[in-house]
């Protein structure tokens, strides 16, 4: 057992209060039309924590609250207490019994006890999870819920699947993480929004800060530098003055000895110049004797020149002329040739002309001979036209002498023919006889000569029967013969004799076959000149052709001859043009070749002439040469005399300028010497007054080695640009800095957390998501199994299946329902009958209990729709799990009534007022009964009877 008990008031119709006992086994719940059967299950529902308005048939949650009816004023509140028995440990409570109560009042306040400890609705909730009970699990069957399992919508019934997976929880485990995901990803988005303001923060005011530190660093070596700028100063100055007075003694010792130093040169120079003087003298003489030399030079190269110039002009002029000679002679070869060439065409045009003139001899002749044969063709043609004439006039008279002999031979023939009584027929049949009787001889003639031609082959026979047979041959051929004879007489008897007179020389036929030939032989003679006539015409059409061809060949060979004869002239023009231009350059090269001859005498004249000039010059310029060594040694010893005396020259000017130097440096040392003290009275002075400090503070630094003024002018003045460049310095940016580091650290580690819980949370969900799915399956598998095999015990026969309709997304996939009853094609749900679709549904809740009980479960009129038979197969089923789970089952239906254990009715005695009473069923006369608690039986054909 799982429910124990019920508790209700003022809960609908259930105004007072109202205690149900709930037994094990099967309890069916009976009562008349709008007694609260439902309103008991919707108070289940209720206090299982339903929050649908819907669900539990009201518009409002107050709508639970009794309203009153006509005599009982309106409850201020609804209370259900559902008392479970926990001792095999469906809920997660460690208590053997559980008793959940729930409360709500008209203000909307609502209250929740478990084991009358106040909850929450989530308490509630978590309790239930994953048992099968529950106000969305499958342990309560309405109506409604029928609907919903057979829903066109297949994820409509995903919850009695995973509520057998006992996912439930972790779907709800699931959700909430993914919520704490989802809010975990907006404080990530927020934090990081403000981390990237506190970065942006901190990185401004960490860059900031350490341009302060690097600011206090710059000004902390800027008065550094400047204190040893001020030191190096000092100390130049005092090095400075060190060295001056050095210099001073220095200089004056130096000056003492420079005066004796002066007077020895004095002497020296004096004895040095009266050696020069005589030297200088040697050398002007020798000097004029170079120029006067070099004169007579220069005359003889202007007169080389002169010659040269004029031998050059010699040797253009014989280049010219032999130039010149070349050409004319080239030009004399060419114009020979050229001359050759055109005395040989001008043999050549004589040939061809002669040729020409032959060619038109012979056309000339050609000519005369065709008109000639032209003229005696046509007198041939006259005259055979005219024999022809003749003949025809001929033809004409033998026509007519023809025509007259034959009128006579036919009518001679008919009278020759009547008279001699002549018969075709006898001659025809005596022809015949006689060609018969000449064959059969001729083969008697072929078998004789066959037989003495085989006799030669066989030399059986003797000689004397060969002569026999040889003479009676002989004397059958006689006896043939005279037959033959005596048949060719008959034969000839039978030929008429006119015949002969009409073919004798004198005879008609005779006369006829004469004029026949006299006529043949005129016409052949006809055509004979006609064909005569045609071909001499055609032959003079041809001479015609030839002699206009022979006129046209004339007439191109008398062009031809006219042309060479142009071109004859022509050439012999040309030929007398370069026999001229041969004459005239012979002339010219003979010009040519006197001047080039008379130009090569002079060159060898010149050639003399430059020869002597050159030896002259040649003389003048070796006593040059001589002179010049001399002047070259004499020279060189003045430079060195010159350079002696003008080295103590130098030294003396020299030491005289430095004499005067020295005297001035010591005077300019004296006085710097004065300056510089007071200049380094000024450090001191100028230190003090800048920075209140006395520089003698830092006298021992002196001591020390200090870098160069300039290098550190130059120092402080990059330092003093450093700090000029840093431009406006923030001095509490250290300060800032330190406040933003801290925020952006604390930040950064949020972030960080944040990360990882986000990282946690997925990991929690591809988790929960994966057992899910391994459970879900598991149990999906198992409920499709079993779906189908209770389909068909509840329907007895018939097919069912179920589909996931997106395996690949396990755990958000409907779940399609294909049912089809006994001898029923698959059809779609909403097709099945009303009872179908509650077997259908009923199917289902089996094959879920199958796999995961519910401790409880409640039927309400899901039998309502059956008939008999299906109620049987229903009732079958349920006794079956009614030994192993708890079920109320509100019915009307008699056999299903009869099927319960335990019977409780539901009444309104007072109109409004629902309460309860129990029954059992009885048995009268062998039929089943329902007794009433006071022993009342009635028929459980009209079980209202109870409730009237
Ligand atoms: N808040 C309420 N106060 C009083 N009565 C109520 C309230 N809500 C519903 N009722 C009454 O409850 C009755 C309906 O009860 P219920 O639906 O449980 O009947 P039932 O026995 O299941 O009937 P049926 O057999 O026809 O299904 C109606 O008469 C209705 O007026």
């Amino acid at each position: 057992m799982f429910l124990k008990t019920l508790e209700m008031i003022g809960f609908k119709s259930f105004a007072d209060k109202t205690k149900l006992d709930f037994a094990d086994g099967i309890t069916c719940l009976l009562g008349p039309n709008g007694c609260g059967k439902s309103n008991i299950v919707d108070s289940i529902k209720w206090v299982l924590g339903e929050q649908s308005t819907k669900a539990l048939r009201a518009s409002r949650m107050d709508d639970v609250i009794f309203n009153g009816t006509d005599n009982r004023k309106p409850m201020g509140f609804a209370e259900v207490s559902l008392t479970i028995s926990n001792e095999e440990g469906h809920l997660a409570i460690d208590a053997p019994e559980v008793e959940i109560r729930r409360r709500v009042y008209r203000n909307g306040n609502a209250e929740y006890y478990i084991n009358r400890s106040p909850a929450l609705l989530k308490n509630i909730k978590e309790l239930f999870l994953d048992t099968g009970v529950g106000k969305s699990a499958y342990s309560i069957l309405e109506q409604g819920k029928i609907d919903q399992i057979l829903s066109h919508k297949p994820e409509d019934r995903r919850y009695i699947f995973e509520e057998a997976a006992g996912i439930s929880r972790f779907k709800t485990q699931m959700n909430e993480a993914q919520r704490k995901l989802e809010r975990t990803m907006e404080n990530l988005e927020q934090v990081d929004a403000i981390f990237t303001e506190a970065k942006r923060t901190y990185t401004l005011r960490k860059g900031q800060a350490e341009r302060v530190v690097i600011f206090k660093e710059l000004e902390k070596q800027k008065t550094l530098l400047e204190v040893d700028t001020q030191l190096s100063t000092l100390k130049s100055y005092l090095l400075l003055k060190d060295s001056y007075i050095a210099n001073q003694t220095k200089f004056a010792g130096e000056l003492k000895h420079l005066t004796e130093l002066l007077e020895q040169f004095e002497n020296e120079i004096g004895a040095e110049q009266e050696r020069m003087q005589e030297k200088m003298s040697r050398r002007s003489d020798i000097q004029s004797s170079i120029s006067r030399l070099e004169a007579v030079v220069e005359g003889l190269n202007d007169k080389l020149s002169l010659i040269s110039d004029r031998f050059r002009e010699m040797l253009r002029r014989k280049d010219e002329a032999e130039n010149q000679e070349q050409t004319y002679s080239e030009r004399l070869e060419r114009e020979r040739n050229e001359l050759a060439g055109k005395k040989q065409i001008l043999a050549d045009f004589v040939q061809r002309k002669e040729r020409i003139e032959a060619e038109i001899t012979g056309y000339q002749g050609n000519i005369e001979l065709s008109r000639n044969m032209i003229a005696k063709q046509e007198g041939e043609i006259e005259r055979k036209e005219a024999d022809t004439l003749e003949q025809e006039t001929i033809q004409a008279g033998l026509n007519e002498s023809l025509q007259k002999i034959t009128d006579d031979i036919v009518m001679e023939l008919d009278k020759q023919l009547s008279e001699s009584g002549y018969s075709s027929q006898a001659r025809k049949r005596t022809e015949k006889q006689l060609i018969e009787y000449i064959t059969a001889l001729v083969n008697s003639l072929g078998t004789q000569k066959k037989f003495l031609s085989d006799l030669g082959k066989t030399s059986g026979l003797s000689a004397t029967a060969i002569m026999e047979s040889q003479e009676k041959y002989l004397d059958s051929l006689e006896e043939s013969l005279d037959e033959l004879k005596s048949l060719f007489q008959e034969y000839s008897g039978t030929v008429p004799v006119f015949i002969d007179e009409f073919l004798a020389p004198q005879g008609i036929i005779t006369q006829k076959h004469d004029l026949d030939k006299r006529m043949a032989a005129s016409r052949r003679r006809v055509q004979d000149n006609r064909i005569a006539v045609v071909s001499l015409r055609e032959s003079n059409q041809r001479l015609d052709e030839q002699v206009e061809l022979f006129r046209v060949q004339l007439q191109d060979a008398q062009l031809d001859l006219a042309d060479l004869e142009g071109k004859r002239n022509a050439a012999r023009d040309m030929a007398a043009q370069i026999q001229r231009i041969i004459d005239e350059t012979e002339m010219s090269l003979g010009d040519v070749r006197r001047t080039r001859r008379n130009v090569e005498a002079q060159i060898a004249d010149t050639q003399e002439m430059i020869r002597k000039v050159e030896k002259d010059r040649q003389e003048a310029k070796d006593n040059i040469m001589t002179l010049r060594e001399e002047l070259e040694i004499l020279r060189n010893e003045m430079d060195a005399q010159s350079s002696e005396l003008s080295g103590k020259r130098n030294l003396q000017s020299t030491s005289l300028s430095r004499q005067q130097e020295l005297r001035v440096e010591i005077e300019t040392l004296n006085s710097r010497i004065m300056s510089l003290d007071e200049m380094i009275q000024k450090v001191y002075t100028d230190f003090y007054d800048n920075t209140g400090k006395s520089l003698k503070e830092y006298d021992k630094r002196l001591e020390e080695d200090i870098p160069d003024t300039s290098y550190l002018r130059e120092q402080l003045n990059a330092i003093k640009q450093k700090i000029a460049n840093m431009g406006t310095i923030n001095h509490m940016a250290e300060d800032e800095f330190e406040q933003a580091k801290e925020r952006y650290e604390f930040l950064n580690t949020q972030i960080e957390d944040l990360n990882k819980a986000k990282r946690d949370l997925e990991e929690v969900v591809t988790e929960i998501r994966s057992r899910s799915e391994e459970l879900f399956m598991d149990s999906y598998t198992k409920i499709s199994a079993n779906f189908q095999s209770m389909f068909r015990r509840l329907f007895g026969g018939g097919r069912a299946e179920l589909n996931l309709v997106d395996p690949e997304n396990i755990l958000e996939s409907g779940i399609d329902i294909l049912a089809q009853p006994p001898g029923k094609k698959l059809t779609n749900l909403t097709l099945l009958s009303g009872g179908e679709r509650s077997m259908t549904a009923v199917a289902m809740l089996f094959a879920t209990y199958m796999v995961k009980p519910s401790p409880f479960s409640i039927l309400d009129e899901i039998d309502a729709a059956l008939d008999d038979k299906n109620v049987g197969n229903f009732l079958s089923v349920l006794q079956e799990f009614g030994l192993k789970s708890q079920f109320i089952i509100i019915t009307h239906n008699k056999h299903t009534v009869t099927g319960g254990q335990t019977l409780l009715g539901v009444t309104q005695q007072e109109a409004g007022i629902s309460t309860t009473v129990s029954y059992r069923v009885g048995n009268q006369a062998g039929a089943p009964v329902i007794v009433s608690e006071q022993g009342k039986t009635i028929s459980l054909d009209s079980p209202s009877e109870f409730f009237n």
